[in-house]
């Protein structure tokens, strides 16, 4: 079981009656990525994902799995297979029957069914629970044998939508680790949906941020943590803080960007005309306590907010013509210059630590 497929996916929407949820959107999917498909509630991701499948109709473009144009083929003749978040396991079947219901479906003698659903159990380390039913498993359990269940057709891409939600947080990280484990092993695509950036962060090889129905960045996870493409995946990602104002000068690689309230920022970016609406986008882990090398690169602040966190220290800090500011300070480096929430602190940042963002948003 090793052969993957790349997705293409060219210009594909999807409209329900006035609601456009998948807006022309094209993406490439190379053979065996581990993709996640990440956004807030009512981006499009499930809506894509079930395009993907088939289970849902695609309203214009074209999607192809390796050489075959999908567009128009049933689930079952697509070479992908489809979890879902509620495992949507057949509680009076034992797990045998469960994982080889699709083979009973496509007309598999029920000896040769049987042996490839405990060969798949086995794979999944559930042989030893053959017999039971699903309400006798505990939720990983249950994942485990929705997985073997999905994988039994020998899919080219597995779609899994929302596979963590139902975990509690342990079993979530130990699952988490094991589905890409089970990628790796495999070698096909897999196409994972989530709201998690921490999920997707810690699975992907590639990562689709979405938003009202359209791609905002796909890239590696490190390019959407250091390089956000827009003020959305900056903000959505949560490691930025996004500071938005006009243009008042551009020049030697650095903008300069003055906010509504009368707050001045500098950060790294070219091409802007003065006067123009731009976004700055500030990592939240390396703002320092401290005077700035030069204006913009700093301000001072009143303490908002505290939050303990162990190995670092969140504070919120208005000031500048902001409302929130976030620094995430090593604990080290904030317990050698303690506040209090209502001191003026001096908060800076290098040039580099201060990026343009692209104008999708603004
Ligand atoms: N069957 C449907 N009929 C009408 N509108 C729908 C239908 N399914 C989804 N939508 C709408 O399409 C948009 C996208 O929905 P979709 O389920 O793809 O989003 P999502 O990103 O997966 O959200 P969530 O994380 O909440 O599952 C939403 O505005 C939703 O209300």
């Amino acid at each position: 079981m090793s052969k993957a497929a790349v997705i293409d996916i060219a210009s594909v929407s999807k409209i329900y009656g006035q609601t456009t949820a998948v807006n022309a959107i094209s993406l490439k999917i190379p053979a065996g990525t581990y993709c996640c498909l990440l956004g807030p509630s009512g981006c499009g991701k499930t809506s894509t994902l079930r395009m993907i499948a088939g289970h849902e109709a695609i309203s214009s473009g074209d999607i192809r799995l390796g050489n075959a144009v999908v567009t128009d083929l049933p689930p079952a003749r697509r070479g992908t297979a489809m979890m879902f978040q509620s495992y949507a396991l057949f509680p009076h079947l034992d797990l045998v029957d469960n994982v080889a219901f699709s083979l009973k479906m496509k007309g598999s003698p029920k000896d040769e069914r049987r042996a490839r659903a405990l060969e798949m159990l086995k794979l999944m380390q559930m042989d030893a629970y053959a017999t039971r039913r699903p309400a006798q498993l505990s939720g990983g359990q249950q994942q485990r044998v929705a997985l073997a269940r999905a994988l039994i057709t020998d899919p080219e891409a597995l779609l899994l939508d929302e596979p963590l939600s139902a975990l509690d947080p342990f079993l979530k990280v130990r699952m988490r680790a094991e589905l890409k484990k089970l990628q790796k092993s495999l070698g096909i695509t897999f196409v994972h949906v989530t709201h998690s950036q921490e999920e997707a962060m810690a699975l992907a090889d590639l990562i689709v941020v979405m938003n009202n129905g359209r791609i905002e960045q796909a890239a590696i996870p490190r390019t959407v943590f250091e390089r956000p493409a827009t003020a959305f995946v900056a903000r959505f990602m949560g490691d930025h803080n996004v500071v938005s104002g006009r243009v008042t000068e551009c020049r030697d690689g650095l903008v300069s960007v003055e906010v509504a309230q009368g707050g001045r920022f500098k950060g790294v970016g070219a091409g802007e005309e003065t006067g123009a609406l731009a976004d700055l986008a500030i990592r939240i882990d390396h703002v320092r306590i401290g005077e700035p090398a030069e204006p913009g690169l700093g301000f001072t602040g009143t303490v908002q907010n505290i939050e303990y966190r162990g190995a670092s220290v969140k504070l919120s800090v208005a000031g500048a013509g902001l409302d929130e500011f976030t620094a995430i300070l090593s604990d080290k480096h904030f317990f050698a210059h303690p506040v209090s929430v209502g001191d003026a602190v001096p908060l800076c940042w290098e040039p580099a630590d201060s990026i343009l963002l692209g104008r999708l948003d603004s």
